[in-house]
This record gives C-alpha cells, structure tokens and sequence, in this order.
C-alpha cells in the first residue's frame, strides 16, 4: 500500500513525514501517470488557486478527477478541502468537485488568521490537535455528507464515501491520528481490490 501527496505547492513534506511515521510508504506526486502508483492520494494545504493553476499547468485535472472516482480514498486539508469541494461560495466554478459541499475560503480569515485548537472528530480522534491557517470553513453539505467535526458551531470536518476533507491541518501538528484514520481507508480499500 502506498499513499500520494500532490507535491505541486504548498504544505507536502509534512504530510510525508506524518505517513511515513504511521508506518505507511508515501511518495510526493508531480506528474499524472505517477498516479497509478498509488492507493490513496493527500491533497495538501497551500494556496487552492495556485494549486488549481499548476493542476491545469501539469494537466493533473483529468486525471485526478478519474481518480477520485475509481473510489480511491483522498484526503483534502485546508486548500485540499477547498478543491474536494462542489460549490465554492461567492466563486464560480467549484474544482475537482468531489464532496457535496458549500465551501467558503478564507472564512476564520476576518476574525484571525491562524490559531490552534483542540477538536473530537468522529470516528478518528477525540482532543485533536488542529492548526488553522486561513482555513476556509464548510457552510452547507448535501445529504450523502458525513459530518466529522465542528468548531465553534462551524463545519469543520468530513467525509463522503472514499473523500475524507478537513479545514485544518493536521500535518502541522505530532497528532497523526487522522492520517492513521486515512492509511486505515486505503488499507480497507485495498483489501477490497485484492479480493
Ligand atoms: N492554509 C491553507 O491551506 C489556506 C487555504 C487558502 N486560504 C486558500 O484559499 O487556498
């Protein structure tokens, strides 16, 4: 089993490190084809629009599109989240669109801009550490949408089906809980191929 991290920008090593320390192989990602090596893919945090930007640049759209819907387990943080989600409020055009979702950017940005806090996630962690860094928050999920966890009354964690979104980051902190939640998906996942 081996998990990706989109290495185009952004937060990748530490999500590396937090994989490799839970036991799992992990490789950055940079091009297409090397997405057929892996069962799992991270999208990290980083800046969504400069991500979006080098998808299109590294012509990563197609195929991480069909990658998701091979039901292949992925995981968004923080601009990761931003382009799982369907709908980006007050934008046009959501991205890959993967999670039924209202999402809006920057959204703890206006009160402050970065802080930590203590979170219970469902069926993954409880007293998470969570670092916040212009997250963007989740305003509205559709009925298929598994809500993991809320601060502060806010969306900030969930699942539909493979895709597994956060608005913090978790790769930030020595808390690998929620990526030995994700290596646990893909390992389930792969066991239902090999079968
Ligand atoms: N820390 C982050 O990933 C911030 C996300 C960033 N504000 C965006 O819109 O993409």
């Amino acid at each position: 089993m081996k998990i990706g991290v989109l290495a185009l920008q952004g937060a990748v090593s530490e999500h590396i490190r937090l994989l490799t320390n839970s036991g799992a192989e992990a490789i950055e990602i940079k091009r297409a084809d090397q997405l057929a090596e892996v069962d799992g893919l991270i999208l990290p945090g980083g800046e969504s629009t400069a991500m979006r930007r080098l998808i299109d640049k590294y012509q990563l759209f197609k195929p991480l599109r069909e990658f998701g819907e091979s039901g292949k387990p992925i995981l968004g943080t923080c601009a990761g989240l931003i382009l799982m989600a369907k709908t980006l409020s007050g934008e046009q055009d959501g991205h890959l669109g993967f999670i039924d979702m209202v999402v809006e950017r920057n959204a703890f940005g206006r009160q402050r801009d970065s802080f930590e806090a203590t979170l219970d996630v469902k069926g993954v962690a409880e007293k998470l550490t969570a670092v916040f860094i212009r997250a963007p928050l989740v305003k509205e999920v559709g009925p298929d949408v598994d809500i993991l966890s809320e601060y502060n009354g806010e969306i900030v964690a969930v699942k539909q089906g493979s895709f597994l979104a956060c608005s913090f980051h978790p790769e930030l902190t020595d808390d690998a809980r929620l990526h030995q939640a994700f290596i646990k998906m893909v390992a389930e996942r792969s066991v239902l191929e090999a079968h």
